[in-house]
């Protein structure tokens, strides 16, 4: 699903309007009746004090509408307009005459503190203040009716985006509208995905108000959301008369002494992926842990006891590199990454201490082969690109180091972005029992074991994070994320893989 940015929806609407022959009141009805329609059903009747909030944009327009279409059902609905501003929308004014025409209702113009009304915990808050046109820093005031509508703990439904919040971009230090629900239109925006501001939305749902196809299919979008639909067209399907050698060999580098755990997960994973031959190379004490712990994988020690030190792989065309995983950043570990650099020519994966080796030697990241995957966590990311004030700068600067390098970035966290160039691809699979050590080797692993079986690299990536987390979802289905341990991400992988082609359950 394609993430748009706010001038584009501006523009969808203009086009939908303009396609359909429309106006733009007709296209705001439409919407806020399904958004009445969503809030009718959840309350069903309930005898429950609703208070809407309506900017003077469209935004608020959208609220008037929801408001009289409430009021009409015979719910207690107050109705309060955020006089942010003189300047009022069409949308906004035509609306507010119908509501004070059709319900004989009266709305409340709120100016300043002194205006706000009582809010009380069981209350249900419509929040139609501002949608995707905020611009700029809201004022003093509205500020505080936004920290006073959090503090109150109503229920809060926010229409579009939670007032406060931008589409795509942040102002510094605003109170934000923290919604239980945000019924938003068409397309999700980009901040409900960022660390930084995803938490404010809520549970998120998509309302599709019949926005012009074409125009959504044609435009290309800001990021795009991967869910089932799209990793089932990315899996590659094995072939009856095949063998081992179709589908590749991956050398998963890494461990030292008390951290060979992190390559038994990673050789493992991209065992579990289909990869046809593993060698794992890793220092002399990994030995016994290795061939006694995967008996499938064949080891390659390195001449040194407890880490990695330079040393020959017989490498052939089409091998693929894992690194880093466990690795520590001793400066004899870093001259085999240094030398595996200038003899490797194919995509690696690099993570970890990999990653950490790359940012205490900066040379080398003009040596990594182009289309490489590099697998940070938040931490190990500003290691390798600096601080950001905020995750649209964050996003930015990774899309500058893709292109610079000519390399894919999977930036970890709730929903792992994968960046590639100009491309933003947005997993929305995975819980919060995977933070848990060794989740990321695994991941490592799972991609490794992609690029060795010919995925494109980008493809390998954002398919590789899709059915890790979707194995992190299935581990979790029948126990609590609290339990989960990185080594049942590796044991879900199959039934994650067979989850892309099985029908969800039909209800009778
Ligand atoms: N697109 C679609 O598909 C559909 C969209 N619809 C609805 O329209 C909503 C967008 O409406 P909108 O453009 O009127 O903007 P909205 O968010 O109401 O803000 C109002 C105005 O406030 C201003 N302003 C900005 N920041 C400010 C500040 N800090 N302090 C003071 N003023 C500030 C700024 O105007 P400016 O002053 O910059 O000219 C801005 O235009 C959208 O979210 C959805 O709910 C649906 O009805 C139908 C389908
Ligand atoms: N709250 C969460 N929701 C979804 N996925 C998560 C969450 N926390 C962590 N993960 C996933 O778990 C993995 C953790 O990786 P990483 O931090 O490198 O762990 P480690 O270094 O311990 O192996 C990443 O793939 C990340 O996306
Ligand atoms: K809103």
């Amino acid at each position: 699903m394609k993430i748009f940015t706010a001038q584009q929806l501006h523009e969808a609407d203009q086009i939908t309007q303009k396609n359909q022959q429309i106006t733009s009141l007709e296209l705001m009805e439409r919407a806020s009746t399904k958004i009445f329609e969503e809030i009718n059903n959840r309350l069903n009747g309930a005898e429950i004090k609703i208070k809407v909030f309506c900017g003077i944009g469209n935004n608020g327009g959208d609220g008037l509408v929801v408001a009289r279409k409430l009021m009409e059902q015979g719910y207690h609905v107050d109705v309060y307009v955020v006089n942010y501003s003189d300047k009022r929308s069409d949308g906004f004014l035509a609306n507010y005459r119908v509501v004070k025409e059709e319900t004989k209702s009266r709305p409340v113009l709120l100016k300043s503190e002194e205006d706000f009304p009582e809010i009380k915990s069981n209350d249900f808050v419509i929040d139609a203040i501002f949608g995707i046109g905020l611009n700029r820093p809201l004022v003093g005031w509205v500020q505080k009716l936004i920290t006073r509508i959090n503090d109150s703990k109503a229920f809060k439904v926010a229409i579009d985006m939670p007032s406060g919040m931008l589409a795509d971009g942040v102002i510094k230090d605003q109170p934000i509208i923290e919604a239980n629900y945000t019924l938003t239109f068409q397309a999700p925006k980009l901040a409900f995905f960022l660390p930084e501001t995803a938490s404010y939305a809520g549970n998120v749902q998509i309302i599709d108000i019949g926005i012009d196809r074409k125009y959504l299919a044609e435009t290309s979008a800001k990021a795009i959301l991967i869910g089932k639909e799209q990793a089932v067209s990315l899996y590659q399907p094995r072939s009856k008369f095949t063998h081992k050698g179709d589908y590749g060999h991956a050398y998963i580098v890494g461990g030292s002494y008390g951290m060979m755990g992190s390559v038994v997960l990673s050789s493992k994973a991209a065992l579990r992926t289909g990869v046809g031959k593993l060698t794992s190379v890793i220092p002399q004490c990994g030995y016994d842990i290795l061939q006694t712990s995967l008996p499938e994988a064949m080891v390659n020690v390195v001449p040194h006891d407890i880490h990695l030190v330079e040393t020959q792989l017989e490498l052939k065309e089409g091998d693929i590199i894992g690194f880093g995983m466990g690795a520590g950043t001793h400066e004899k570990s870093i001259e085999l990454l240094t030398s595996l650099l200038h003899q490797v020519k194919t995509p690696m994966l690099i993570d970890a201490d990999g990653l950490n080796m790359l940012s205490k030697h900066p040379e080398l990241l003009e040596l990594i082969p182009e289309k490489s995957v590099l697998t940070p966590h938040p931490k190990e990311l500003e290691r390798l690109i600096g601080s950001w004030n905020n995750d649209f700068e964050k996003l930015d600067k990774v899309q500058e180091f893709s292109k610079k390098y000519k390399v894919t970035i999977v930036v970890k966290g709730s929903y792992t972005m994968t960046i590639s160039s100009d491309n933003i691809y947005i997993n929305t699979t995975g819980n919060p029992g995977m933070a848990t050590a060794g989740s990321g080797d695994v991941l490592s692993g799972v991609i490794t074991g992609l690029l060795a079986q010919g995925y494109d690299p980008a493809i390998a990536a954002v398919f590789g994070v899709y059915i890790h987390a979707q194995a992190g979802d299935m581990v979790i289905a029948d126990s609590v994320p609290d339990a989960l341990i990185a080594g049942d991400i590796i044991e879900y992988l199959g039934k994650a893989i067979r989850s892309l082609f099985e029908k969800p359950e039909t209800k009778a």
